[in-house]
Parts: C-alpha cells; structure tokens; sequence
C-alpha cells in the first residue's frame, strides 16, 4: 500500500498561521529518500517542519506520520519517540561540552550511556566530545545537533535549514552524514537550487502551494493536488483513497523506483 509506505501522508492538509495560509489544503505523501523542501523567507518551510515534529497541527485536513494519525492522543504519543527534529537558528547550549549536550538530550529521551556512545562514533565526534560547543567549528557543532536529535535512531528525521552558515567545503562533506541519518529525512533550503544536487526528491512552498520540482531541477514544477479550501480550524476527513490523488508524476517515479517518491 503506498500509504503504508509513506512516512508522511498529508490528506487535505493545509497549515496557516499570521492569519494566512501557508499551505493551502493539498494532498502528498514523502516515503523514503531525502526530501528538499525549498522556499523564500517567510514561506512557511519552519512552520510546515514543526508540524511534521507534531509541534503544530494543521488547520486543515489529515496529517499521517509513520503511519499513525497525529490528530489523536494515541497517535502522537505513538510516534513522537520516532521523529528526530533539528531546529533552525538553533541555541546551542553553548557551554556544555558536545558529549554533555548529546548526554542531555538521550537522557530524556530515555537512552542510556552507550548509545551516546555510539552515536559521538557515528557522527565522528569522539575527540570532540570533551570541547565546549561554543569553541566547536559550525560544521562540528552542526554534527552535535544531527547527534542529539538521532541518538534514539528516528525512522524521520527533520531538518530546518542545516546547511546554513556552513562553507562550500565544510557543506560538502556534510551532505552524506545528512543523508544517512534515518530512512526518511527532510530538509528545508532557501532555495531549490541549494537541494537539487544531493536530494532524492524536492519540492517547492510559495504562496501558500507545493509543487514537486523535476529531478535535478530540469523542466517546469508540477503543482500537487489541491484540495477544497476548508475553513481554518476545521479537520477535513480522509474520505478518498491517497492514490486517487497523487499526481501522475510521483506514480511514474515510484514505478521506476526511485524510492523517493510517495
Ligand atoms: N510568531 C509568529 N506569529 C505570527 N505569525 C508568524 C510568526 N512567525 C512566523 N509567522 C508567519 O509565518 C510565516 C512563515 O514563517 P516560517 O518561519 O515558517 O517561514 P520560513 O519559510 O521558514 O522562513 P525563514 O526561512 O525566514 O525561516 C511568516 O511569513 C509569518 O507570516
């Protein structure tokens, strides 16, 4: 079942917030793959990851994550232990060293010593554990908040702008510790432009619409499928089948197996 396999299945859904929508309601799903999500300032992408991390909800629709409906006490208690989410602009705790930082974040997420272990090795971090974050190159501090955020091995990991403020150099080599971070990762950008060379899929928020950009960045944007618009406050029920909705595009990608599709 495509639903089944999508770790984000958004039916109608639609964001606002500042007395605007963001996100019209519309239909997508994001499987698994890394998934760019690019726009201006101001479009929304913060806002549309935070409802992802279940910080938010939606003002429209369903909003499926993992599986589990986030409209419903039971399905947010069920996978909010299984989403990882970095902040963008993030406050590092500046004076604690990177291993007390990772320390931190395990503890309440009810892990224990060795997979902060393990996951200082993962993101090479080992002779950076004793180093106070605020003396750690931006690239090492980044990697401290891709370890504190996936130190309970997420199955979807969100990213707010991770690359910002980051060299050309420093941004290559981060890349791939990014996309092997969990099956699912999304990441914001500024632009499609900074997304289209390392993501497996991306897609555009302007104006309150996605559309799904042409791999690599060739060719025009396909506008996915808008729902209805439903007034703010009101939860539209997932009454059609996700298939009847998914656009013509992302069912050709799935045949041909990228693995990024929905
Ligand atoms: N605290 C707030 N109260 C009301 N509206 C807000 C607030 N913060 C943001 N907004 C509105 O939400 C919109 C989207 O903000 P958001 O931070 O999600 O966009 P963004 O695409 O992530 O931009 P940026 O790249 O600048 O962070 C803003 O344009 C603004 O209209």
């Amino acid at each position: 079942m495509i639903a089944g396999n999508s770790a984000i299945v958004a039916t109608g859904m639609g964001v606002r917030r500042g007395g605007r929508w963001l996100l019209r309601p519309v239909a997508f799903g994001m499987a698994e793959g890394v998934i760019g999500i690019a726009g201006p300032p101001g479009a929304g992408k913060s806002t549309l990851l935070a409802t992802f991390a279940t910080l938010r909800r939606p003002q429209a629709g369903v909003l499926e994550i993992l599986g589990h409906d986030t409209g419903n006490s039971a399905g947010l208690r069920a996978v909010r232990g299984r989403i990882g989410y970095l902040p963008g602009r993030f406050c590092w705790a500046e004076t604690m060293t990177a291993g007390e930082f990772i320390g931190y974040a395990a503890y309440y997420k009810g892990m224990r010593a060795a997979d902060v272990d393990q996951a200082l090795e993962r993101l090479g971090l080992t002779e950076s554990a004793g180093t106070e974050l605020s003396l750690l190159p931006p690239d090492v501090r980044l990697r401290a908040g891709l370890a504190a955020t996936c130190v309970h091995a997420p199955a979807l990991v969100l990213l707010d702008e991770p690359l910002n403020g980051l060299g050309d150099a420093a941004a290559a080599e981060t890349i791939p510790v990014l996309r092997s971070l969990a099956p699912t990762v999304v990441v914001t950008a500024g632009s499609a432009a900074e997304l289209t060379p390392w993501c497996d899929r991306v897609l555009a928020l302007e104006g309150g619409r996605l559309a799904e950009l042409p791999p690599h960045g060739a060719g025009r944007p396909v506008p996915l499928p808008a729902a209805p618009d439903a007034a703010p406050g009101r939860r539209r029920p997932s009454v059609r089948p996700l298939a009847a909705l998914l656009p013509r595009i992302v069912l050709g990608r799935m045949a041909a197996g990228s693995g990024a599709g929905v």
